[in-house]
């Protein structure tokens, strides 16, 4: 579903980013991003949606190539970025919500405030400028999954989330699988997803340190700057976060 071979990515004016990046991601499958701050993970989740190019290398996302014909790679990927500021744009939570439906698909907008009252956000009404952060990053997500993208990529989806808000982002990320759909997850800490995801891509300053299924991974983490959850022990499976 996604494939980059040897990518690479330089900000303009500025040193590689990532460099000579390999991997693949199997449809349907969760993946997590790990790494330490500054390794590239929001970068190449951006290229993964489409926002930026490749400086060299390619990427290929639902058959879509990248670099390749305009905007490809954004047609049936959304983005959650991780500060939700940058990705909010009605007034109120409503307003964000349904951004772009077409005004009078009332089924597609009870689903859209259907799934915002799942992640908490019922005030349909609120300001944004009223929501505390969290508030914010689960209205980014609502409003991601209305949609139904067929690939989903998130960063950091789990910062600032309480625990009822993390269980029920689990939930979400279960159905989504459940669903078929492909799912990127960028993060610095693996433990509130670690039970939920398939494969790892591990990157350090920009290069792909490690990539594979947990047992492969999870052993390397530390090495990587990546603390692995607190329950995992080498040779067993990850227990359940709950
Ligand atoms: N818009 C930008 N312009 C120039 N350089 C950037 C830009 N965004 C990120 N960078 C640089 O690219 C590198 C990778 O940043 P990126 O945000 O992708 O890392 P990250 O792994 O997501 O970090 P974090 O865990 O802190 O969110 C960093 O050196 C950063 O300074």
């Amino acid at each position: 579903m996604i494939r980059a071979r040897d990518l690479s990515f330089a900000y303009p004016g500025g040193p590689p980013v990532l460099e000579a990046v390999s991997f693949e991601v199997a449809a349907g499958g969760l993946c997590g991003v790990v790494g330490a701050n500054g390794c590239g993970k929001s970068t190449l989740l951006a290229l993964m949606a489409g926002l930026f190019e490749p400086t060299a290398g390619t990427l290929t996302v639902r058959g879509e190539p990248s670099p390749g014909r305009g905007g490809g790679v954004r047609d049936g990927v959304a983005l959650v970025l991780q500060d939700p500021d940058q990705q909010i744009i009605g007034a109120t939570v409503e307003e964000d919500l349904l951004l772009g439906l077409p005004p009078r698909d009332a089924r597609r907008a009870d689903e859209a405030c259907a799934l915002a009252a799942r992640l908490g956000l019922s005030e349909l009404a609120a300001p944004v400028q009223t929501l505390s952060l969290g508030q914010r990053r689960k209205l980014c997500i609502a409003t991601a999954l209305r949609d139904g993208p067929e690939v989903l990529v998130l960063d950091e989806p789990f910062a600032g989330l309480d625990y009822p808000s993390a269980l029920e982002m689990r939930a979400l990320l279960a159905a989504n699988r459940q669903a078929g759909r492909t799912q990127v997850i960028a993060s610095h800490d693996v433990e509130p997803f670690a039970d939920l995801a398939d494969a790892w891509l591990v990157l350090a300053r920009g290069r792909l340190a490690l990539g594979g299924p947990t047992e492969a991974v999870f052993p390397e983490l530390r090495r990587h700057g990546v603390r692995p959850p607190s329950a995992w022990r080498p040779g067993l499976e990850v227990p359940r976060w709950e």
